[in-house]
């Protein structure tokens, strides 16, 4: 194996060698010089001494039978050659590339930064994945002869294939898909079903088509660029189809060829955002809504980027989502940690996966806006000055259910928490808050595991019918989590002031959860009250002088924070 032969050629030098007698992958540990096995599962990345963070060494151990690592041949040459090495990622969401103008602008807001060497991840443009779900719907039911009527399959063509026009492409470079797409949709309403499976192979189409048509217009303006399809350079998957998430084995093989394609014959890379490929499946798969920035930050550790750059519709993100509130203000900083709870519980602006590879890696994430690229953005970091933080961010999360369940045995019985999660375990279904006492338990659900963003109302009642053989069960739906993302080291400011307005309004909250991150506490309010509430709360945090004030004030620990996990129900 050529790769086995590189690991005992280089790795005495570089930090990794295999032992001859049991054949493990071992590392040395830098610090004490002492070698250390690796997991044999182990894939993956690691630092080795005397080495650049760009060339960091990728490691694959194979079950304890034979393992290497291998030095990334062509990260290799490219930093013995003369070859600059990619240096940032730029995504653009579907709002950035939604027209021909819009990709001509997003084109030369690439080229303003010619000292940068860019790896670029698309979306599909505008709102072509909506279309394609409603399409797909649709075919199931409008029988065979229809489809080429559906008014999303005329959307969908009509808009890429005038954007070709528009940056004076040949239409052949989307002629193909838009006829397996329309086939597709036949096929559809000829079966009368759309699989999750069929569902994902349907959406990839917008972004083939949008990666297909910028590459070739940047090659057409003299800009040499690659379209690669990330089901094909080695996004690999788990096959959960619509929400599926990244494997470890994608970091090495997409720094592979990413890289190697680059060192041969250096071209920008322009990669599908959103889409991966289920490694036993081997079809395609997308990584839920919003996928794309997974797919950037995923690249930016895999390459060991130094910057990885999300460009959207806004200034950064910002202190609340602009459709509830539009005065809401962009967040200069914030730490991984804070954009992952941000966008966990309900800011779109991110994936909620997205912080977990930029994190790893340590890669700072900038989100920007490509209709106003001179505003600061928002720059997501691993840590940050918290010392005068009070409240960065209030995010609302609608549309939640909500479990009241009492144990109907004794006070002091042990293993009740433990029976109620087994069940949500066995059923595959997350929870968002928990608030316990010693006899019951109140608990959101979550609601994102399905592409409609709702738990089906059938499993809710297999929910409701296992916990019901051990306890008092209540369904609360319609209710709304607040989050409020800040410096939970100032929980008791941050609560008295957020009950304070609460109170004007009317509002009781039924549920408060602080929960392990110190960078969140959540409320539970009914849904039709909410907004409202997200309003008021905007207005009396970010309007009117208060966190300057706060923010001034010298802070002390004294009586202003609660110390462990708060839990009310
Ligand atoms: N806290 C927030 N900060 C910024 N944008 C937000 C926030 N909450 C919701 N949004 C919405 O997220 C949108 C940007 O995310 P998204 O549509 O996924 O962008 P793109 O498609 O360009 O990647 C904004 O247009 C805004 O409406
Ligand atoms: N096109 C996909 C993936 C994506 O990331 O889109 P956007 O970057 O526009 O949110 C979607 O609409 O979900």
């Amino acid at each position: 194996m050529a790769a086995a032969l590189r690991f005992a050629g280089l790795s005495p030098c570089v930090g990794f060698r295999r032992d001859p007698s049991t054949s493990l992958c071992l590392s040395s540990s830098f610090s004490s010089n002492r070698w250390v096995e690796l997991s044999p599962r182990f894939i993956g990345t690691k630092k080795a001494p005397g080495y650049p963070r760009s060339r960091s060494l990728r490691v694959s151990c194979e079950r304890g039978v034979s393992a290497f690592f291998e030095e990334d041949e062509a990260e290799r040459q490219g930093a013995d050659g003369d070859v600059p090495q990619l240096s940032i990622v730029m995504k653009f969401g579907g709002s950035s590339v939604a027209s021909a103008q819009r990709m001509k602008e997003v084109a030369d807001l690439i080229l303003r930064f010619p000292e940068e060497r860019p790896v670029i991840v698309l979306s599909a443009m505008g709102k072509t994945t909506n279309n394609l779900l409603l399409a797909g719907e649709k075919a199931v039911c409008c029988g065979v002869s229809n489809v080429s009527d559906l008014h999303e399959l005329s959307f969908i063509q009509d808009l890429h294939l005038k954007t070709v026009d528009e940056l004076g492409l040949d239409k052949s470079i989307i002629s193909g898909l838009l006829d397996e797409l329309e086939q597709l949709l036949k096929g559809i309403a000829m079966m009368k079903e759309l699989t999750f499976r069929t569902r994902d192979y349907l959406v990839s189409f917008g972004e083939c088509m949008s990666t297909r048509v910028f590459a070739a217009y940047l090659n057409k303006i003299g800009v040499k660029a690659r379209q690669y399809d990330a089901f094909d350079i080695g996004f690999i998957t788990t096959d959960d189809f619509t929400n599926a998430d990244i494997l470890e084995a994608t970091y090495p093989a997409i720094a592979k060829r990413l890289h190697g394609d680059w060192i041969n014959n250096p071209a920008i890379p322009i990669v599908t955002g959103f889409l991966g490929k289920g490694w036993k499946s081997c079809a395609v798969t997308t990584l839920g809504r919003g996928g794309s920035d997974l797919t950037a930050t995923t690249i930016g550790k895999a390459l060991g980027l130094r910057e990885i750059q999300v460009w959207k519709d806004v200034d950064g993100v910002l202190t609340c989502d602009p459709n509830i509130y539009p005065n809401a203000r962009p967040v200069p900083h914030l730490t991984f940690e804070e954009a992952a709870e941000l966008a966990y519980f309900g800011a779109q602006v991110l994936h909620p996966l997205s912080m977990r590879p930029a994190r790893e890696g340590d890669i700072p994430v900038r989100v920007k806006n490509s209709y106003n690229p001179q505003a600061p953005g928002t720059v997501i970091t691993k840590e940050r000055d918290m010392s005068k933080a009070v409240l960065t961010s209030i995010v609302l999360k609608s549309n939640i259910t909500m479990l009241d369940i009492v144990s109907t045995r004794m006070l002091g019985q042990f293993g009740f928490l433990a029976k109620v999660f087994a069940i949500f375990e066995d059923l595959g279904i997350s929870v968002d808050c928990v608030a316990t006492s010693e006899v019951s338990i109140s608990l959101t659900l979550d609601p994102s595991k399905l592409w409609s963003r709702e738990l089906i109302q059938q499993e809710l009642d297999h929910v409701v019918e296992e916990l019901e053989k051990i306890a008092v069960v209540h369904l609360l739906q319609h209710r709304s989590i607040i989050s409020l993302v800040g410096n939970v080291q100032r929980s008791s400011l941050i609560l008295e002031k957020a009950f304070n307005v609460l109170r004007k309004n009317g509002v009781n909250v039924q549920m408060i959860s602080q929960g392990a991150s110190k960078v969140n506490i959540s409320l539970i309010v009914n849904d039709d009250e909410a907004k409202q509430c997200v309003k008021a709360l905007h207005s009396a945090f970010f309007e009117n002088g208060f966190l300057s004030e706060a923010e001034e004030a010298e802070f002390s620990g004294n009586g202003t924070t609660i110390p462990s996990n708060i839990s009310v129900m």
